[in-house]
């Protein structure tokens, strides 16, 4: 079937889930097939929280690089912690943006030996307390409203799509599994030097998740998601609300009637200072190979026949065989030097360079 292609984001609001749920449901499940992205607004996370989290965030990005440097995700063969302007790489381009990765705290487990994606599940690297008084707390506490939000969304996804409300949360999702965040920072172009570009994060689809739920912490632009022709669509800041889109995971398992849409950020326009976002990924289990859902041929027949993507897509065709593998090379082509560090061999196999990894310090 044809699909209409879109032309701006749609907005869902949870409340409509609570006062009308096929209203809800039917509008859910045509930004799922037809977009890939919505914003959602009447979500239970209050205002004054993200304004804290906010503050927070542009207080860590603020302090001295060798602060920042204490939490290196060089240090974490999880891939956790800071990641310094131009480290990380999206469609062989360094992306202008600052990081700092967190999840919920779980100790590493892994021992050589063992399959290589274990090494992802691992602890924090938080700055001091004394440093950054409050910043830890608020951040574990943040991700369990989020991990709440994104779960609550899940629930309704399944629904939509004609599948028990709680079948991809009971087995895809592993209980207590570990699921990443990021605080992110995206300096404005006249804060880069001439041959930075504008490349905030290049074209990509978000690996192995679920979902992912987008705050878009000030109001600047930035956010560009792709439709079906492949024109760019910008995803502008709507305050009090989050962007909901889909990752390679849920679409895998649905049989693509939830499209893992392509999407970029752009640098900020020069004089606007910089963009801050906290993205969430509610992960999908990466323990086992993926079995597809099976979905109501009617639903199935609604899906766009094509999709223009410009991103790499590098590691897709063995995601559905192997997760696990999937998900660490994704990892590993985007952060060369904790790759140089922790999986040398895994990235030589793969034909990902490492050798100038440490060539943007
Ligand atoms: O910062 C944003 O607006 C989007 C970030 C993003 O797409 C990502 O980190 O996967
Ligand atoms: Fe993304």
């Amino acid at each position: 079937m044809t699909a209409p292609d879109f032309s701006s984001i749609p907005v869902l609001d949870l409340a409509v889930a609570r006062s009308n749920k096929p209203q809800f449901l039917q509008d859910l499940k045509h930004a799922l097939i037809h977009v890939g992205f919505f914003y959602v607004t009447g979500h239970a996370i209050t205002q004054s929280f993200l304004d804290h989290l906010t503050s927070l965030t542009v207080k860590y990005f603020d302090l001295p690089l060798e602060e920042k440097l204490k939490t290196d995700k060089i240090h974490s063969p999880t891939f956790l912690g800071y990641s310094v302007q131009g480290n990380e790489i999206t469609k062989d381009k360094k992306d202008n943006r600052e990081q700092f990765d967190f999840a919920n705290e779980l100790p590493q487990l892994w021992q050589p030996g063992q399959p290589i994606h274990e090494r992802l599940t691992g602890p924090n690297l938080w700055p001091s307390d004394t440093v950054l008084p409050g910043f830890r707390d608020a951040l574990l506490d943040y991700h369990k409203q989020a991990t709440d939000l994104a779960e609550e969304l899940t629930r309704y996804v399944a629904e939509a799509v004609g599948l028990p409300a709680n079948i991809l949360l009971d087995e895809y999702v592993v209980k207590g599994q570990q699921h990443r965040a990021k605080l992110v920072k995206y300096p404005a172009i006249d804060e880069l030097s001439a041959t930075d570009g504008d490349q905030g994060v290049g074209p990509h689809r978000d690996n192995s998740s679920l979902l992912t739920i987008l705050y878009q912490a000030n109001d600047l632009p930035g956010l560009q998601v792709q439709n079906h022709a492949g024109d760019w669509v910008d995803a502008r800041p709507i305050k009090g609300s989050f962007v909901v889109n889909i990752g390679t995971g849920l679409e895998h398992l649905v049989q693509r009637v939830a499209v893992a849409t392509t999407h970029q950020v752009l640098n900020p326009p020069p004089g606007r200072g910089p963009r801050y976002s906290i993205p969430f990924f509610l992960g999908a289990r990466i323990d086992k190979k993926l079995t597809p859902l099976e979905i109501p041929q009617h639903i199935l027949d609604e899906r766009p026949e094509t999709v223009v993507s410009d991103s790499g897509n590098q590691f897709n065709e063995l995601y559905s065989e192997d997760p696990g593998t999937s998900t660490v090379l994704n990892r590993i082509s985007s952060h060369r030097d904790v790759a140089a560090k922790y999986y040398p061999e895994l990235a030589k196999a793969h034909g990902i360079n490492v050798e100038d990894a440490n060539a943007a310090y």
